[in-house]
């Protein structure tokens, strides 16, 4: 009999290798799958946790309520980057450990991000769309090659877009409320002001985590300091950018088009973005690939054996 319950609700954990789990199970854990074809709410992760003693959750809401309900829970691991869906403080009274899995997915968001700045900039959905109606019709496009970009937030994935956007020698800025120097000097790239970059950038794009201090960070004002020929490309978290004042600035051509690959509701049923031409959305696949699933479920679960087994070196996010 297996020594620990561990329950996976993090739906694509395992889906490209068979390593996680076996990690698990080679470290004396029974492990559960929860069949899941979206993030669960509180109300749905409540049963679920019951006896477990750990979790390992996708983009699931983790309220208080769901960790109260976790009498023998030890270990919270995200299965992801961003830890905006977990309430840190109270698994931190509760003496729960909270982990993350960094550097496990960045490459594939760098990716997405420079496929969305050629999206927009070549209209390439639209002209596939004309083609495949029976047109044959060119939308002009503009080059990103030598246009400048602003990077909000020069973390692993703001840091993966600038390599990426060096090889269109393009003009990278960026805003963090940290400066790695070092970075910026060895890629040529230049910190400036949050409105400088607004209002200096062809395209913007957002890489800083979900938390009180980014909530509503791309509102009407940021939208208006663009230039009205710039895309802003979301690829982080919903809420850090104000759909609303976004769908005015995209009907009202304050600015040329958005990418959003994250959503204040996901899925946006009824968002009015939806009906816009000038604004691409996909499902929330920034770290959706083969690599960055396997690099995700290897770390996640790691992290789950080392915090039950109280070995150090797992990616804790609500220490000290
Ligand atoms: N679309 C997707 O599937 C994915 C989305 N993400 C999102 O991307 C975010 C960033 O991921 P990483 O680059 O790996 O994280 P990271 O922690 O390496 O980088 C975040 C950067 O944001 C900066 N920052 C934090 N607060 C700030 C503020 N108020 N103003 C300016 N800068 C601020 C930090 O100093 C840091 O440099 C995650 O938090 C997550 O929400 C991450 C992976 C996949
Ligand atoms: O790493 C993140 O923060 C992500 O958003 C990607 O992972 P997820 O789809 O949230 O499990």
């Amino acid at each position: 009999m297996p020594k620990y319950k561990v329950v996976i609700t993090a739906r694509s954990f395992g889906e490209s290798s068979d390593e996680p789990f076996n990690i698990l199970k080679g470290n004396d854990c029974e492990v559960v799958k929860i069949p899941a074809d979206r993030p669960l709410s509180a109300e749905e992760l409540i049963p679920l946790v019951k006896d477990a003693d750990a979790l390992i959750v996708g983009n699931d809401k983790v309220t208080e309520d769901v960790i109260n309900a976790g009498k023998k829970l030890k270990v919270i691991s995200r299965y992801g980057v961003g830890y905006d869906n977990v309430d840190l403080n109270a698994a931190k009274k509760k003496g729960i450990v909270v982990t993350n899995t960094p550097n496990a997915n960045n490459n594939s968001v760098a990716d997405l991000v420079i496929g969305l700045m050629l999206v927009l900039a070549r209209n390439l959905l639209a002209v596939d769309r004309i083609v495949k109606s029976g047109g044959w019709k060119r939308i002009m496009g503009t080059e990103i090659y030598g246009k400048t970009l602003g990077i909000i937030g020069l973390g692993k994935i703001g840091k993966g877009v600038a390599k990426r956007a060096k090889g269109f020698d393009m003009n990278v800025l960026c805003y963090d409320v940290y400066q790695d120097l070092k970075f910026a000097e060895e890629y040529g790239i230049t910190y400036c002001s949050f409105e400088e970059l607004l209002k200096q950038s062809d395209i913007v794009t957002i890489h800083v985590p979900l938390a009180p201090e980014t909530k509503g960070l791309i509102g009407e004002r940021e939208l208006g300091m663009m230039k009205p020929t710039a895309f802003l490309i979301n690829t982080s978290r919903g809420g850090i950018v104000d759909e609303s004042a976004l769908y005015n600035a995209l009907a009202n051509k304050k600015i040329a088009g958005a990418a959003l690959d994250v959503m204040e509701q996901e899925p946006p049923i009824n968002s009015p973005l939806l009906q816009l031409d000038n604004v691409v959305i996909t499902s929330h696949i920034g770290g959706y690939t083969c690599e960055a699933i396997t690099n995700m479920g290897i770390v996640a679960a790691k992290n789950v054996v080392l915090v039950l087994n109280k070995k150090q070196g797992a990616h804790i996010v609500n220490g000290e």
